[in-house]
């Protein structure tokens, strides 16, 4: 006889989930057992919900400025929070980061790391963990406060991920990349053993805060880095996007993102709202056809062999032109749309070709992105410009004509 547990009854009786003993078929659901049956497996089905809220929050550290203090419960006495700050964000903002939590007497540590894709790394993220022992954070309601670009967010993620298995955080990011791309979805991670983003998680932030007034002094450079991420979602789903680019591309970077002030919010809208678009229904991608994967075929592996003279970014700008290329050559877009991707590329300042495009370096890239991605290529590719298809058939030799051909064209810009 199978011991009877009354407080599973009660819990069930409750709503709460339990795997119970049933006496009636129809009370039986998959995995659920007979009474006085022999049992030899069980199989439990439980869902977890992931809601999470992201809002643009200009200038979050004005004093008068209560939106990252929002989840403060009153009742608990003086608040605690824990920071987690990128060391360049730390020189510039850390005075008013650390007079903001003083006017709001927020008992505070901040942990400052540095950041950079050669950081990303297992050892930076245990330095996190240990600041969040020290600091001797409450296990739900002090959420740590992550604030610098994507690598840090990833960290912080992967880290707060892994505390007692869970422990909440928010998001500030204070870079392009970050504001439109690694501060949107749910995935963590760092690089481990020369592959990128090879460790990490699906984590939740509880909030993230989009605080654009961080670009003011964001280098050139990494605002293109940015940009090539919202080039991805302009040409694999969002046309309007690249009219904007096509338009204004010179301009946002020299600016920042500043002017001209309509296109620039509009493209930020569009980016995020692109990717969430995707994200949300394929959160933990089940599903392994990705339009976002777009330009992260080669990317990953030419990011880490030219570690670290390639940016995130630009790593993808190199990986999309390629991939222009193969499409042009397959008939999926014409040699004009090509030649204004890749003018839009050079009015970015971003890099349309890397000494790394050798037969051999994007054969094996290819070869570890079809582990990645289950055992098929997946490779999306564009059709014209806002749209996209994917395919699990490109040669190796197909991908040495496309590198030879983008080669003699001579795209390579010098930054
Ligand atoms: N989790 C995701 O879904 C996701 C998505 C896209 C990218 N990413 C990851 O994001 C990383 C790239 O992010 P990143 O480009 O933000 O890198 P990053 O965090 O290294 O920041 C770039 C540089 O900008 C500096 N910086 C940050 N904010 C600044 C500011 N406001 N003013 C001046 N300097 C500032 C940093 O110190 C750093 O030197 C990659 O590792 C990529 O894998 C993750
Ligand atoms: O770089 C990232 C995520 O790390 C995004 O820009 C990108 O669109 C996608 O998420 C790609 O799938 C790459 O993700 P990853 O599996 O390499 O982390
Ligand atoms: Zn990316």
């Amino acid at each position: 006889m199978f011991p009877f547990d009354e407080q599973a009854i009660g819990r069930h009786q409750r709503g709460e989930q339990s795997v119970l003993p049933t006496t009636h078929p129809s009370e039986q659901s998959a995995g659920l057992f007979a009474l006085g049956a022999p049992v030899t497996h069980w199989a439990v089905k439980a869902t977890q919900s992931v809601s999470y809220e992201i809002q643009l929050c200009d200038d979050v550290f004005a004093l008068d400025n209560l939106t990252l203090l929002e989840d403060v419960t009153p009742a608990g006495g003086r608040p605690r929070r824990l920071l987690v700050v990128d060391a360049n964000v730390d020189r510039l903002y850390g005075a008013r980061i650390r007079a903001y939590l003083e006017h709001h007497d927020v008992i505070h540590r901040i942990c400052v790391i540095d950041s950079g894709e050669t950081a990303k790394a297992m050892d930076t993220t245990l330095r996190i963990i240990d600041a969040l022992d020290d600091f001797g954070i409450d296990r739900r309601r002090e959420p740590v406060i992550g604030v610098g670009g994507g690598v840090l967010l990833d960290m912080v993620g992967f880290a707060c991920g892994m505390y007692r298995r869970a422990t909440p955080y928010v998001r500030v990011p204070t870079t392009l990349i970050g504001l439109v791309d690694a501060a949107v979805g749910i995935k963590t991670g760092i690089n481990n053993n020369g592959h990128k983003n090879r460790l990490g998680s699906y984590f939740a932030a509880d909030r993230t805060l989009l605080d654009r007034t961080f670009l003011g002094t964001l280098p050139h450079r990494h605002v293109s880095n940015g940009l090539a991420e919202v080039l991805k979602i302009a040409l694999i789903k969002d046309g309007r996007l690249f009219e904007l680019f096509a338009q204004h591309a010179g301009q946002f970077v020299t600016t920042r993102m500043q002017h001209p002030a309509d296109a620039a919010t509009e493209l930020l809208e569009r980016a995020i709202q692109g990717m969430l678009e995707e994200l949300q229904p394929n959160l933990w991608e089940k599903v392994l056809e990705r339009v976002v994967d777009y330009g992260h075929t080669f990317s990953p592996t030419l990011e880490m062999h030219a570690l670290p003279e390639l940016l995130h970014g630009e790593a993808v700008s190199v990986d999309m032109a390629l991939t222009t290329v193969l499409a042009e050559r397959r008939g999926l877009l014409d040699a004009g749309q090509r030649r204004e991707i890749l003018a839009v590329m050079a009015a970015l300042r971003l890099p349309t070709w890397h000494p790394l495009c050798t037969p051999d370096t994007l054969g094996r890239a290819l070869r570890d992105t079809v582990r990645h991605r289950d055992g098929q290529q997946r490779l999306p590719l564009p059709i014209g410009i806002g749209s996209a298809t994917f395919v699990n058939d490109v040669t190796d030799a197909e991908l040495a004509e496309a590198a030879r051909a983008l080669a003699e064209a001579r795209f390579e810009v010098t930054r």
